[in-house]
């Protein structure tokens, strides 16, 4: 992501060397106190660290002793020596229970904190407590370093402002106290480079400190204007790449989460916790961290094998695969959502060999993922089940589902009763006579007639379950038809018959149970998927589901807005929990991307804390004259920003590969057809389509052919253009190549 624009004032401090550990030279300067009282905070944590030896497991025989010790400890206890100590007894209790070394992580003195908080509390002397990833309390050293996730204390950080009075209850304590600082400090390789205060940013410049005026950020275009006077239209990057230089230092996202994140990424470990949020507010950082926080505080039951993320795309599956390790969690199951029920739908009736259709028409896709579908099959499957007649093992779940979907009365009936403007019963029919058609032939692969034989030949009787065990692969029917005969729809349809009729989804012989489910874009998936997946988790439900419903892009699935998915999935009570702060893209970036929305947007438009270059718009006569202003603009770019990151892209791959080829041949170094999700996340130049985009980020943002044929004014274009649009952490550029699209904000045209 790019840096906040912003002006610097020179300050004069030296920084302290690596090694030496001077503080830099006072000049009287009030900000300057700052600075050295940080510079003087880090030498003495450094010095510290330098002198611990690495935690040892405790001996096996006294766990019980410490554990009483520990705990008379833990009663009398600063606040803030609390997570040490619970560290500790986890610690013991753990190697008690598993009898194996379990050593906590080391602080790591490269980056051992990234907040800062000096607290008073009545009768105690003043101290300062840090923020960082893992705990190491040294009361007598004055070192105290809490882990983030450690709610106690680091509540105090996330919800406090600097000046602010507190009072908080732990447990059964009453804590009131002034937060007398807070700080947050970019620690590198051991070296103080930033520091974020109200009193304001200073960052490490060569020679000293510099301070970053924070008033300045909203002048931040003033500022490129300035620069580059001759041209702000027509230029990438002008404005941003000067502060860019100075502030890169910037803090690890834990650091900066806000006091409603953090709230929401604490809350407790059971039940659902449902997140509506514009693009860039943080739905994906909120979703990981509470799996942090949640593996934090309650290691056996969240453990890496318990938790399970469902993604938007394989980009974001790649994308949150490589967070969730930097967060600390280990090997977590991160897929979306058709991957996902495929395998398990393959587990559950692993002798179902049919070929799944790739172009399912709409009306089938919206008949088959329809809450009134949904009702009835959890209605019927419900009744299915304590019918003492029926067959409760696959194949018998197999003709439940085909005679749910064919059984043409009451799908009409509960069709009319659903009373759904957007479908009406024509295309129930037109979808019923497809299911119709196809179901049978499915019923006919079933092998179970020819092991019906098999067992009767063998003179065996028919174990009622599991025939997966009994059917081997050449058990297939000899003439297979390679009609694709099920929907990708039927996935979640079959697992929601198995899961009322027959109860958990099973892998191997064991239960398919999460203790933690985290979805993310979950505006993509229907209500059917959503209770396939609610199906799989324990009893506790702790469940965050995150999604933006001014980002659906499969506008036949069954979501329309969050209150009635949660009706659909009879959670009524839980409420929705919206997030204001877009902290993604800029103020420009995110007016242009609220009026392409036009009536789909929220009527609470999101707060934008960031400003950066303006949104434009270019018109050329073809594709050909957009590619060579666009190489002509991003070649000098990259010059000047190597690292940047630039996303090109389109509605239609065909479109995609158009500019690409274009751009490859005026040699634009770094650039990468983007074709299946197959993303680098490197600096560079992405051509791709915004599908693929979904969930992710780029510092320039160039959205192409947004003509009227590509763009017209209906739910999907805007869905998409907005989705492409909020890609742009910094600066966006419209390109129409013909009569532009309608829902280029006419201020935009004319501008
Ligand atoms: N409190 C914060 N302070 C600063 N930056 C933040 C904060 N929270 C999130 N971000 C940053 O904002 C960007 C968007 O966050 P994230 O991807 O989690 O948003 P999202 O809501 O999932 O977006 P989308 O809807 O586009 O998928 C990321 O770069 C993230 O690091």
């Amino acid at each position: 992501m790019t840096a906040k624009q912003t002006t610097a004032q020179p300050l004069r401090p030296e920084p302290s060397s690596g090694n030496s550990h001077s503080s830099p030279q006072p000049d009287g300067a009030d900000e300057l106190a700052i600075v050295r009282e940080e510079q003087a905070l880090l030498d003495r944590v450094r010095d510290h660290l330098a002198t611990v030896k690495p935690s040892r497991p405790p001996p096996t025989e006294d766990y019980e002793a410490q554990m009483i010790s520990l705990r008379d400890q833990i009663a009398a206890s600063r606040l803030e020596d609390v997570p040490a100590l619970v560290q500790q007894m986890e610690r013991i209790a753990g190697v008690a229970a598993r009898r194996a070394e379990v050593v906590t992580e080391p602080v790591d003195p490269r980056s051992p904190y990234f907040g800062h908080l000096r607290l008073r509390e009545r009768d105690k002397q003043d101290r300062d407590v840090l923020i960082g990833r893992t705990t190491h309390v040294d009361a007598k050293a004055g070192v105290r370093i809490v882990d983030w996730r450690h709610a106690p204390v680091s509540q105090l950080y996330y919800r406090y402002e600097e000046g602010a009075e507190y009072e908080e209850t732990f447990g059964d304590r009453e804590v009131e106290g002034k937060v007398l600082a807070r700080r947050t400090v970019t620690i590198e390789d051991g070296e103080l480079y930033r520091i974020a205060a109200p009193q304001g940013v200073f960052v490490r410049v060569e020679g000293g400190y510099r301070r970053l005026d924070s008033r300045a950020v909203v002048l931040a275009g003033g500022q490129g204007k300035a620069v580059r006077p001759e041209d702000m239209r027509g230029a990438l990057g002008t404005g941003a790449s000067f502060a860019a230089k100075e502030d890169r230092h910037l803090p690890e996202i834990a650091a900066l989460l806000d006091p409603r994140q953090f709230e929401l990424i604490s809350r407790p470990d059971a039940g659902i916790v449902v997140i509506q949020g514009g693009a860039g507010s943080g739905k994906t950082t909120i979703g990981v961290h509470r799996m942090a926080f949640l593996a934090f505080n309650n290691r056996s039951r969240f453990s890496a094998d318990k938790m399970l993320v469902i993604v938007g795309s394989p980009a974001l599956r790649a994308y949150i695969s490589e967070v969730l390790p930097a967060l600390g969690i280990g090997e977590v199951q991160v897929e979306t959502f058709a991957e996902w029920a495929r395998a398990a739908r393959t587990r559950a009736f692993p002798w179902l060999e049919v070929p799944v259709e790739e172009n399912t028409p709409s009306a089938v896709t919206r008949y088959k993922t329809h809450p009134a579908l949904l009702r009835l099959l959890e209605e019927r499957a419900a009744a299915y089940g304590q019918d003492l007649t029926t067959r409760k093992d696959s194949r018998g779940i197999l003709w439940f589902w085909a005679d749910l979907l064919t059984d043409k009365e009451s799908i009409e009936k509960a069709f009319i009763a659903a009373n759904d403007p957007e479908f009406g019963l024509d295309k129930v029919r037109q979808a019923w006579r497809w299911c119709a058609e196809r179901c049978p032939a499915v019923l006919d692969r079933d092998p179970g007639d020819r092991a019906e034989r098999k067992a009767a030949l063998a003179d065996e009787p028919i174990a009622d379950e599991p025939e997966e065990e009994r059917l081997g692969a050449d058990d297939r029917p000899i003439e297979e038809d390679e009609r694709a005969l099920l929907d990708p729809e039927d996935d979640a349809l079959l697992l929601r018959a198995y899961q009322v009729i027959k109860g958990d989804l099973k892998k191997g012989k064991q239960p398919y149970v999460f203790e933690h489910l985290f979805v993310d874009e979950a505006q993509d998936l229907a209500p059917l998927d959503l209770a396939v997946l609610l199906g799989v988790v324990s009893k506790q439900k702790s469940v965050t589901l995150a999604g933006d419903t001014a980002q659906r892009l499969f506008m036949d699935s069954g979501f329309r807005d969050w209150s009635r998915v949660l009706e659909d999935l009879g959670l009524d009570s839980v409420n929705i929990e919206p997030l204001r702060i877009a902290y993604r893209s800029t103020r420009e970036v995110l007016a242009v991307a609220r009026d392409i929305l036009g009536p789909l947007a929220d009527p609470t438009p999101p707060l934008a804390p960031r400003t950066g270059a303006p949104v434009e718009h270019h018109h050329f006569p073809s594709q050909g004259a957009a590619v060579a202003f666009l190489a002509d603009s991003i070649r000098p770019l990259f010059t000047r920003e190597p690292r940047a990151t630039l996303a090109i892209l389109a509605r239609h791959p065909e479109q995609a590969d158009a500019y690409y080829e274009a751009l490859k041949m005026a040699e634009i170094p770094s650039l990468r057809r983007v074709r299946a999700f197959d993303f680098l996340f490197r600096p560079g130049v992405d051509v791709t389509e915004i599908r693929q985009v979904k969930g992710l980020e780029y510092d320039y943002v160039v959205l192409v052919d947004v003509n009227h044929s590509t763009y017209p004014a209906d739910d999907e274009s805007r869905h998409l253009l907005h989705i492409g649009a909020t890609r742009a952490a910094h600066q966006l550029w419209v390109v129409s190549t013909a009569k532009p699209s309608p829902l280029v904000p006419a201020w935009l045209l004319n501008a």
